[in-house]
């Protein structure tokens, strides 16, 4: 069978037009599956130094194939190189509002990426596996980029839920407040947790050769939260406009 001739009536109902507090949160944690599993795959392979000789080419010439597929039609996801791409009108229904909806700091997560993550978690050495690491990477990446920009959607239920307050803090642009209206220690507290206990379920395996205790969680505490509290910040910062 033809696979494009698939097609159902749900298809053409794009029905990502609401989000909630616990739905985002069920997302975010899909995406912590995703992303730890990802760095379970991404540490089979050492290092690989020539795998970012080409790098960039491939980050780049993915995105504009999945352009095509229409990939970042969908608000949650945000391109490495957007420079590279036309622009594109968001054609789901628009949960995002103000300028913040186009909010992209993927250029400081690339950074993170390669200065920090990589670094801190794969071995130096070199197996041949180039064209391997080089997926898993751009897997991986792209997944922290889809959960540190959920930070959009957080934001927005937060407002929505308290319009009145968070309006008074936009007006006079207060960053540090909105900062701490987003901070939920709680939750953040649960999420360490659970990443924790995940990496000690997933990660049996590799962790014969790779001790992880407490890395996973310090990488969501010291990165991964806080960025996705910047762009939560920064998203409220420009809700009105
Ligand atoms: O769950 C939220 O309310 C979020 O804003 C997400 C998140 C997170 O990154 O997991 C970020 C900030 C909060 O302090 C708690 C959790």
């Amino acid at each position: 069978m033809d696979p494009s001739e698939l097609r159902c009536k749900e298809c053409y109902k794009k029905a990502r037009t609401h989000y909630t507090r616990d739905s985002v949160r069920a997302c975010l944690a899909r995406l912590e599956d995703i992303i730890i599993f990802a760095l379970f795959e991404r540490v089979k392979f050492p290092l690989n130094p020539p795998t970012y000789d080409l790098f960039d080419g491939f980050v780049r010439e993915t995105e504009a194939l999945q352009f095509q597929a229409y990939r970042y039609d969908n608000p949650e996801e945000n391109p490495f190189f957007p420079e590279n791409l036309p622009a594109t009108p968001f054609p789901f229904p628009e949960f995002l509002q103000g300028s913040g909806a186009s909010i992209n700091i993927n250029k400081e997560i690339w950074e993170m990426y390669f200065r920090e993550l990589l670094p801190k978690f794969v071995k130096c050495g070199d197996d041949g596996n180039y064209a391997q690491t080089a997926f898993v990477d751009l897997k991986l990446l792209q997944a922290i980029s889809k959960m540190i920009h959920y930070g959009k959607f957080c934001g927005e239920v937060k407002f929505r839920e308290g319009r009145s307050v968070y309006e008074l803090y936009i007006r006079a642009k207060n960053r540090k407040a909105l900062m701490r209206m987003s901070t939920i220690d709680s939750i953040e507290n649960m999420v360490k947790g659970r990443v924790e206990r995940k990496v000690m379920v997933f990660g049996r395996e590799v962790s014969q050769e790779h001790d992880f205790k407490g890395e996973v969680s310090i990488l969501y505490e010291k990165w991964l939260i806080p960025l996705t509290k910047k762009v939560e910040t920064e998203y409220l910062l420009k809700r009105l406009d």
